[in-house]
């Protein structure tokens, strides 16, 4: 199928999904038991892998079915299937060899093999390198033996795992020849195909209600000394002969490529539950209204309180730059993957840096602005008809899974100090380092001129990048490694921070300064972009005085500037989130309808509540009667 940009895309998903027979017709699953949820979110899943492979997707098109903006409305309550398709496939493309692919990928997308990804454990997520499940090789017979040596060890946390997949890619210690290599991924069978049954030696089920996203089925997974044959060890990077002997990876993290892949995916999609909190809130907070009459008569719409406008319209800016910035990022990794696959791995270091950094960055703004915006619509806002909790759940498991965001903002800023301290390979042409190896841009602070912004942006992050470079260089010679790391680590974490506001602060001021087809468009670029570099200087203003060059003088008028630019933009709010090309349907909100029908539809959703049904529920004579005895 040709490729086709992301506006066809999402016009041939409206109509594909919405119109499609197994998927048009929703039902409220709030008062769904656990299992009745289940069993709607996986038909559902399986309707939407099917569609995509009678489409012939490619990995854009699919990113965008999988989106969230799409799958909220397919798999409401968690995609039971999403590791299947974001990490088992992918990672049999990449780590498997052109043997393993041909052997596997006819079963995979033919639905008999349906796989998840199994590294977390449950006493290690983070520290990979102290995963404790071992394969250990045996020439004689020619396989692996996969173990947990104890309840501690048990995977945790896998996607679809619960009872969904019947494969699955497990990371495990790997030993041959007597010597541990390190962790490396096996492809296991778990379940049987046709029986569904957990195979000889495993243990497996589900671990139990979440936040949010409860359909993830994420499951428990153990290990009685399974035997896997030695292909089933994925050989694109490292090797295992049959003799035993171990053939090193062309990079020593080669393995860890999914997590690259997904942090980019995760990136990405948490802009798009931005947008769709974000179209809620700028709507209900139009026809909401509330206060004292004016001189109109009329209740004030909530967003003129400016203080409502703080809560709403920042947001609304972010969902613009973030965009550019993850879509960048997204393009970016689809180049280093395809070197990376010709043996070259020059840019690996700096994609990982970076992939860490804009998960961490976006995710966490993506979850406290959702919260912002939720707020903003009062009680409301509380109910889940709205949308807003779940959209918060899933933004806020963006922060810890794929990399808990502090660990991954200390994995940049052990990239940003070592660039720093000129110990690493000098970065790339077109890196987004080479600021740290350049004087200051001393360009001076002016309210109103975004370029003297995005140097005081830059200045920021050189500061802090800088100065804990040389805290943590003077702390080795007095403390060991480990105890000089730690001392820094708090401002390491804010380093990386700095670092990812800039890159994403330059990737937008290339959008506007390449937006040329329209002037209109281009203004109003400018003025978001003008909204969102004034609102992270009022966020962080500590830090535009110390590093940044900005005095308190600065900072004063900056936050005039702020209120000036959001009552500048309040006009365009409902164009701006109509932009967005949301159908009521994938927004699936009481307060966020184009219609702005608010009431009628809460009224609507109460009549839903089972405790509605009978005007007295057996419930009262059952309890509450009975206490009163
Ligand atoms: C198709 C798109 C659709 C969009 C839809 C999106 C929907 C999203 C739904 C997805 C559902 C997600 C489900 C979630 C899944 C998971 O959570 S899977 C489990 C993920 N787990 C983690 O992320 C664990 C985090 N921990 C780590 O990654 C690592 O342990 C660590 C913190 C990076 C440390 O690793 P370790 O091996 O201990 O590192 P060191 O030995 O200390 O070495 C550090 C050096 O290695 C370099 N490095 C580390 N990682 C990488 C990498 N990935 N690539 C390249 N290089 C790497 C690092 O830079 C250091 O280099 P040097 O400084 O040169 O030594
Ligand atoms: C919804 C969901 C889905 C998931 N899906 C999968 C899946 O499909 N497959 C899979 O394998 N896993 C999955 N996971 C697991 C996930 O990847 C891990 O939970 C995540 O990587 C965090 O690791 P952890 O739980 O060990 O956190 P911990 O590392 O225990 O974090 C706890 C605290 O310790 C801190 N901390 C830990 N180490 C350091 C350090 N070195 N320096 C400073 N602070 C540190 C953290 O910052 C955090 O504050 C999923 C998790 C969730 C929530």
């Amino acid at each position: 199928m040709v490729s086709r940009n992301r506006s066809q895309v999402k016009d041939h998903l409206g109509s594909k999904v919405l119109n499609h027979p197994e998927l048009r017709n929703t039902k409220a699953t709030e008062y769904m038991s656990h299992e009745e949820k289940y069993r709607y979110n996986l038909s559902r899943a399986t309707a939407m892998l099917k569609l995509i492979d009678e489409e012939g997707m490619d990995v854009n098109e699919i990113s965008k079915v999988m989106s969230h903006t799409v799958s909220g409305f397919t798999t409401p309550d968690g995609n039971p299937l999403a590791v299947h398709q974001v990490m088992f496939v992918p990672t049999l493309m990449n780590q498997a060899d052109d043997d393993q692919v041909s052997r596997w990928l006819g079963d995979v997308f033919n639905g008999t093999i349906v796989g998840t990804y199994a590294q977390t454990e449950l006493s290690h997520g983070t520290f990979v390198r102290g995963l404790r499940t071992t394969a250990t090789y045996d020439p004689a017979s020619r396989t692996f033996d996969l173990h947990t040596p104890d309840v501690s060890a048990a995977k945790w946390w896998p996607g679809g795992l619960g009872t969904t997949a019947n494969h699955a890619v497990v990371m495990a210690q790997l030993y041959t020849d007597g010597q541990p290599r390190g962790i490396h991924p096996f492809m296991v069978a778990i379940r049987d195909r046709e029986t569904h049954r957990p195979l000889p030696g495993i243990t497996v089920g589900e671990i139990g209600p979440k936040l949010g996203q409860n359909t993830l089925n994420n499951g428990y997974l153990l290990f009685d000394h399974v035997k896997v044959p030695r292909e089933n060890m994925l050989m694109r990077n490292a090797r295992v002969n049959e003799d035993g002997s171990y053939t090193k990876p062309s990079h020593q993290k080669a393995s860890y490529g999914t997590m690259v892949f997904t942090r980019v995916a995760i990136a990405l999609d948490t802009v798009d539950a931005l947008q769709i909190a974000a179209t809620i809130a700028a709507r209900y907070s139009i026809v909401r209204r509330q206060g004292e009459p004016r001189d109109d008569g009329q209740e004030p719409q909530i967003i003129d309180y400016q203080t409502q406008q703080l809560k709403v319209l920042p947001h609304i800016a972010a969902c613009y730059v973030l965009r550019a910035s993850t879509a960048r990022l997204w393009e970016h990794h689809t180049h280093v993957t395809s070197e990376v696959r010709g043996g070259d791995t020059a840019l690996l270091p700096e994609l990982h840096a970076t992939a860490c950094c804009l998960k961490a960055l976006v995710t966490q703004d993506c979850s406290e602005a959702i919260e912002a915006l939720r707020l903003s619509c009062g009680g409301h806002g509380y109910m889940t008809a709205s949308r807003l909790p779940a959209l918060y759940a899933y933004a806020t498991a963006g922060a810890t899974y794929e990399g808990e965001n502090t660990v991954l903002l200390l994995q940049t800023a052990r990239y940003l100090v070592k660039q720093a301290g000129g110990s690493h390979a000098p970065p790339a042409a077109g890196s987004a380092v080479t600021y740290l190896s350049r004087p200051a841009d001393d360009t001076p602070f002016a309210v109103g001129s975004p370029a003297a912004y995005v140097a005081a942006v830059g200045r920021v992050a050189r500061g802090r990048v800088t100065e804990v470079a040389a805290a943590l260089q003077a702390d080795r010679q007095t403390m060991p490694e480990a105890d000089a790391w730690n001392q820094s680590l708090v401002q390491l974490v804010a380093a990386a921070l700095a670092h990812g506001r800039y890159f994403v602060v330059r990737e937008f001021a290339e959008v506007v300064s390449q937006q040329s087809s329209s002037r209109a468009i281009q203004q109003m670029l400018q003025l978001l972009f003008s909204v969102y570099l004034a609102h992270a200087v009022s966020r962080a203003e500590g830090d535009f005085i110390t590093y940044g060059g900005l005095t308190p003088s600065d900072i004063r008028l900056n936050r005039r500037h702020l209120l000036r630019l959001l009552a500048e933009l309040r006009p365009h709010m409902i164009p701006l989130t109509d932009a967005f090309d949301l159908p009521d349907r994938l927004i699936n909100s009481t307060l966020g309808a184009w219609d702005g029908d608010v009431y009628r539809r809460m009224f609507e959703q109460a009549s839903h509540s089972p405790l509605n049904t009978d005007e007295v529920p057996a419930s009262f004579h059952q309890a509450m009667l009975r206490s009163k005895l």
